[in-house]
Order: C-alpha cells, then structure tokens, then sequence
C-alpha cells in the first residue's frame, strides 16, 4: 500500500542521498542543488517531509498521516513550473530550508508555537506555487486573467495562496484535516499574512516595521523580542520568510551565482515577451543592456542589505556571520564589474591579475 511505497521512497532517498546531504539541514550552507541531482528533481517534497519528520516531528504533534502529507507535498511540487528557470520547486525547496535554518536561531527558543513552526514551513513550501515566470507588474500591464482576479493588487502572491488551499481539497491530500476549527482558521490566517508579506511591492512597508521593531527593543532594552501579541509575533515570521525569499546574495558564492544565472535567465525571459509585445522592458529585464553585475550590486545596496541589517540586528549575534558573506559577495561582483570592463580593454592574464589584486584589496580592506 501506499505507506510501503512511501517507506521504500524514503529509504531509497536515504540511500540515494548520503546521509550528510540531508544532515546539513539545519546549516546555512546547503547545497540544494545537490538535493535536487540526487532526488531527481524532488527537492522539495524530500525536504519538506524531511524537516516535517526527522526535524520538527510535526506530523505527531498534529496528527498528520504521512501518506496525507506525502501526496500534498508531491502535488504542491507539481504544480511549481519545472519550465519556469528561477521560480520552480528547487526555489521553493531553497526557502523553506533556509526558513528552518533561521528558526533555529537560538534568540526563537521556545517562542514560538507549534503551528506557528508548522505555518512558517508550510508557508515557505507554497510560497510561489504555481509561479508563471513573469513579475505582478507584466501580469497587469498584458491584463492577464491573474490580475483582473485579483484587481492587480499583490496579483501571483495571493494565487500562489489560492492554489495551495485548493490543492489540500483534492482527495487524501486536506493535511490541516485534523486540526481544530480554531486552529485551523489561525493556521489559514498566518499563511495568508506570510505568503502576502513576499509581495516586493510591500518590502518597504516590512523593512519600516522591522526597523521600529529593532529600535524599540533598543530603547526598552529587553533582550527578549517583543512577541506579546499576533501582531508582533506575524511580523517575525513575515521577515523570517522574507529574508528567506531574499536569501540568495547571503549564501555561498557558488551557490548566490547559480541563482543569479536562473534569476537572470527569467527575467531576460519576460524581456524577450515585453520586447515582442512592444511593452516598455522591466528595470534588469532588458539582455541587451542589462549587466548582470551591476545589477546584483544595485540589488545588494538597495534591497538585500537594506533588509538582512535590520534583521541581523533583531537577531545579533546570531546573523552576523550570513550579513558578512552577503558584504563579501558584494565585493566579489564589484571586482568582477572591474575584471569583465579591463578584460575588455587589456590582456586576459593582466585583467585576471587586476581582478586578485582587487579582491586582495578588498579582503583587506
Ligand atoms: C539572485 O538575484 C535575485 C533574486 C531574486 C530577485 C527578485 N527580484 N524581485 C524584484 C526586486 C525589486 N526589483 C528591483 O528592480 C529593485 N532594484 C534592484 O534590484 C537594483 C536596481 C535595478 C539597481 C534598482 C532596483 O530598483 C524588481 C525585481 C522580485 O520581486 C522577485 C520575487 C520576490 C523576491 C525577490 C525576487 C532579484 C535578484 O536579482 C536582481
Ligand atoms: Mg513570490
Ligand atoms: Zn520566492
């Protein structure tokens, strides 16, 4: 039966993955790519029910079965676009690990609850279900179906919400079936205020609260965070996965320049369209003009570093390490602006050199 099956999944991911793929769970550093190689192409369903079981043992505090879980998590991740280059299920896989990761941030000991734990994950996993590949802005301006549904406000955000309370009505899949009434409209509350609040279009509204939330820990000099009442406490779990959404220039360099290439890729997609429909191109849409470079570095300054500050502050001192390797990528895409403008003008080897040296300075600096 269908437990088997799963049993025999698990254990054929346990032996496919190596154990200390799926170990490296709870760290910064994940690489997901490998996760998905070794799952072919699962990544999200093996690691959701992974931090579900193994991690959170969620499907025991709520009753969950796992054949319920399992078939919800798999259609979910069918419904992410495989065709879609950045927005597909490896990113959604991305967030919810790197969402975990900052639950476990030893400032939320024991603060937050059980479905609040349960909310932050799963709201992670569905994030961007169904995402087409294109930005809010394209869907309104061609008045697409999505933004006449949602009369343009926060348009992919509240399908992406939509799709996923759909999906738990098809059959063995209604995952939050056996909570309470109570629970389960509290559930639905938090996942709709989480999934919103990664509308771009509302990130500055969150970096003024996260900000006001910083300064007035400051002033009250509490070392607890202010977790009193639902607002403050959905606030938390609105940045935590927003940050996590915004992750990407904080991880690894090798990591950060593979989603750069498939952010790229997308946005260049939705260029070609807006170039073919005669729209005016999207700000880092446009492969003719665009350098990718500059671009990461605009991105950095105005909206990663902005954000992860803030919340390093919240958190201090448990995100200093992740704003130090978002500031040292940062470097490491100025240098290359430099590296790819002397490449043009000079010898390979005396731009390469060039190109160390910059760094040096930079490292010492
Ligand atoms: C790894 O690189 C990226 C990963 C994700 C994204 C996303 N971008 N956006 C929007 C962010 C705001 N935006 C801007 O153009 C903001 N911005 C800059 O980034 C630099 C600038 C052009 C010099 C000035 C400026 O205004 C439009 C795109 C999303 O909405 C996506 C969906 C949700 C979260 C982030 C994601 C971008 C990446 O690299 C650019
Ligand atoms: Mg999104
Ligand atoms: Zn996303």
């Amino acid at each position: 039966n269908s437990t088997t099956t799963i049993k025999q999944q698990q254990q054929k991911l346990f032996s496919l993955t190596s154990p200390q793929q799926l170990n490296t769970v709870d760290s910064w550093g994940m690489d997901i790519f490998k996760l998905a190689e070794l799952t072919s192409s699962r990544p999200l369903t093996t690691l959701t029910m992974h931090i579900f079981q193994q991690k959170r043992n969620l499907p025991q505090t709520f009753k969950i079965k796992e054949q319920t879980l399992h078939k919800y998590l798999t259609l979910v991740e069918n419904h992410y676009h495989k065709d879609v280059p950045y927005h597909n299920s490896l990113h959604a896989a991305d967030v919810t690990q790197s969402a975990h990761a900052l639950l476990l941030i030893p400032a939320f000991e024991n603060k937050f609850t059980e479905l609040e734990i349960f909310a932050t994950i799963f709201g992670s996993a569905i994030h961007d279900v169904d995402h087409p590949g294109v930005t809010n802005q394209y869907l309104i301006n061609t008045g697409s179906d999505l933004a006449l549904m949602y009369n343009d406000e926060s348009v992919l955000e509240n399908h992406h919400v939509a799709v996923a309370f759909k999906l738990l009505q098809e059959d063995s899949c209604d995952v939050i079936a056996t909570l309470t009434p109570k629970s389960r409209q509290l559930f639905r509350k938090m996942i709709i205020n989480i999934v919103l609040a990664t509308d771009m279009n509302k990130h500055m509204d969150h970096l003024a609260h996260l900000k006001t939330m910083v300064e007035t820990r400051k002033i009250s000099n509490n070392t607890t965070l202010g977790l009193e009442n639902y607002g403050e406490r959905i606030q938390i779990l609105q940045s935590l996965v927003h940050c996590s959404d915004l992750s990407n220039p904080t991880k690894t360099l090798s990591l950060y320049r593979k989603w750069n290439d498939l952010v790229m890729q997308e946005f260049f997609m939705q260029g070609d369209l807006e170039r073919e429909q005669g729209l005016e191109i999207s700000p880092m849409c446009d492969k003719t003009t665009a350098t990718v470079e500059k671009t990461q570095v605009g991105f950095i300054d105005y909206i990663v570093h902005p954000l992860w500050e803030a919340w390093a502050e919240l958190v201090q001192p448990y995100c200093q390490g992740i704003l130090d390797t978002l500031e040292d990528n940062r470097e490491w895409f100025v240098c290359s602006r430099v590296y790819v403008h002397l490449h043009l003008c000079f010898h390979p080897t005396f731009s390469y050199y060039c190109f160390n040296k910059c760094r040096f300075i930079v490292q010492v600096y």
